[in-house]
């Protein structure tokens, strides 16, 4: 059932222009799926022609038949999410119903960003003098160039997506070749929609060459990216030699602190489903779990417990909740920053390692006895793997939650207002969820900062990332 994936360009699903393409493997078992058209500078330049005529059509279309047609692209999403979503745990790993919540996030991420682009007003300034009149005007910043992650291989996409249709923006997806028919199968719903030729165009291929020819090029007006933080700066720095506004979405090392007055059972129960979801690929991850000592081995111990139960295997199969990580870099690389915690001195309760057989499996993975000293306690460790670390003060865990470069996502479990409010006013990051999970919902903003990117994907700022400001001052 797998497709071979081609390129979408100027309204027509094809393969490259020069024929070739990319294999896409399923990360459970190894095997080849299919394959993905690789495109080369010719498919670009075409791609980029109709991207600026795209523009030149949608920007025209009102806001309120831009709605029509987005929502109608939601619905196909969710008409068709048991057949999208089987595609994406093919080639990405996660299991069915990760999976399935995926594609219809993405509909109700649609819908609402749909829904704000017709409130993208302008303002009326009043002037210093009688018969002038000063508009402020929202306008569409122009073709956005758009680069996605495997890890969501939808709900990357369709922020960036709906948020530059619902502005008016035409676009072009150059999405992963690790996982890309779900991607596909979410421009396909737009496609299906109603929305015009060449205002959604989607590329695969080497993603340096497609940024490095799509970022500088002159239609491109607006950049946007998921990804690392080592290649966010790359391409963030190429966009501002070509003086084009990037949303940079990068990654993280998210603290989540758990005080001694907090119900330890809930957080723990809520800590454990979120870290070990999408095997822990996920830039909003819970990594350092900071623990007031006082409940330190409680917290430890259930973690452990709980973190034993999580099923790994074949996403496809009933009652999975953990599948294989979705490339075969990041074994290698979770062994690496393991063992490096292990010579350190660090205790590893549970996995730790690689699990035999074909598949890019790896155990869920609990660790304490840590120090700053370690690269896990640094690096981004973009898998399962929980890292248990006791603290004592207030003070003491907001320094530690601050001390890395990275800025995304925080979680704290406290029956204290006053705590709560000491870490709303103190914690350098893009998103502080306190005594539950609520980060990443369509309206609200969703997005980081220093290391982490700046410019968010969620609430009315996804769409202002989209927008430039005009004023028109006229005396009548
Ligand atoms: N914030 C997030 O959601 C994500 C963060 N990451 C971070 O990156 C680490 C490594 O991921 P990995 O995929 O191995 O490596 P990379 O850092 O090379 O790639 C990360 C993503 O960026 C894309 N990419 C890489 N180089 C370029 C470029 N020059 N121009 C445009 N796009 C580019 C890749 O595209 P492609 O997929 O097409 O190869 C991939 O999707 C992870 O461990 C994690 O820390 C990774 C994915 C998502
Ligand atoms: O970029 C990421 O890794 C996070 C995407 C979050 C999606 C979600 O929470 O559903």
């Amino acid at each position: 059932m797998y497709p071979n994936v081609q390129l979408y360009i100027n309204g027509q699903w094809r393969d490259a222009a020069d024929g070739r393409s990319i294999a896409v493997v399923n990360p459970a078992n190894g095997e080849t799926l299919g394959s993905v058209a690789h495109a080369d500078i010719a498919d670009l330049d075409e791609a980029l022609a109709a991207a600026q005529q795209g523009f030149d059509t949608w920007r025209k279309v009102s806001a309120f038949d831009r709605y029509k047609v987005m929502r109608k692209a939601g619905e196909l999403m969710r008409e068709r999410a048991d057949h999208i979503a089987r595609l994406m745990t093919l080639e990405q790993g996660k299991p069915l119903a990760e999976a399935r919540a995926e594609t219809l996030a993405a509909a109700d991420i649609i819908d609402w960003l749909a829904e704000e682009g017709r409130r993208s007003y302008g303002r009326i300034v009043p002037s210093r003098a009688q018969g002038i009149e000063q508009r402020v005007i929202s306008e569409p910043v122009g073709p956005v160039a758009a680069f996605t992650p495997w890890n969501f291989p939808i709900n990357q996409v369709v922020r960036k997506l709906s948020s530059a249709l619902a502005a008016g923006c035409s676009i072009i997806v150059k999405a992963p070749e690790e996982t890309p028919a779900s991607p596909a199968e979410l421009i396909r719903a737009f496609a299906d929609a109603g929305v015009p030729a060449g205002v959604i165009g989607l590329v695969y291929g080497v993603p340096a060459d497609i940024s490095g020819y799509l970022i500088p090029h002159p239609v491109i007006r607006k950049v946007t990216f998921t990804g690392s933080t080592p290649v966010g700066k790359q391409l963030a720095a190429m966009a501002g030699q070509h003086m084009k506004p990037a949303t940079m979405e990068l990654g993280g090392h998210a603290p989540a602190m758990v005080f001694a007055d907090a119900d330890v059972e809930k957080a723990v129960q809520l800590l454990v489903a979120s870290k070990f979801r999408n095997a822990g690929q996920v830039c909003v991850s819970p990594t350092r779990f900071l623990v007031q000592r006082e409940v330190f081995e409680t917290f430890l111990n259930r973690f452990v417990e709980l973190a034993g139960k999580v099923k790994v295997g074949n996403g496809l199969e009933e009652g999975v909740t953990m599948g294989p990580l979705a490339n075969g870099r990041r074994a290698p690389a979770l062994q690496a920053l393991v063992d490096d915690a292990r010579a350190k001195g660090a205790t590893v309760h549970l996995g730790g390692k690689a699990i035999d057989g074909p598949g890019y499996f790896f155990a869920p993975t609990v660790i304490s006895g840590l120090n700053t000293g370690m690269r896990l306690m640094n690096e981004e460790p973009f898998g399962p793997v929980a890292l248990i670390v006791p603290f004592d003060t207030l003070d003491e865990v907001i320094a530690e939650a601050n001390r890395l470069p990275f800025g995304l996502a925080s979680y704290a479990f406290t029956a204290s207002s006053k705590t709560a409010q000491a870490l709303s006013d103190r914690v350098e990051a893009g998103m502080l969820s306190i005594n539950h999970l609520g980060i990443g919902l369509p309206e609200t903003p969703f997005g980081g900062i220093k290391d982490s990117g700046h410019g968010s994907e969620g609430g009315t700022e996804a769409i202002q990332a989209y927008l430039v400001t005009k004023l028109v001052t006229h005396l009548g």
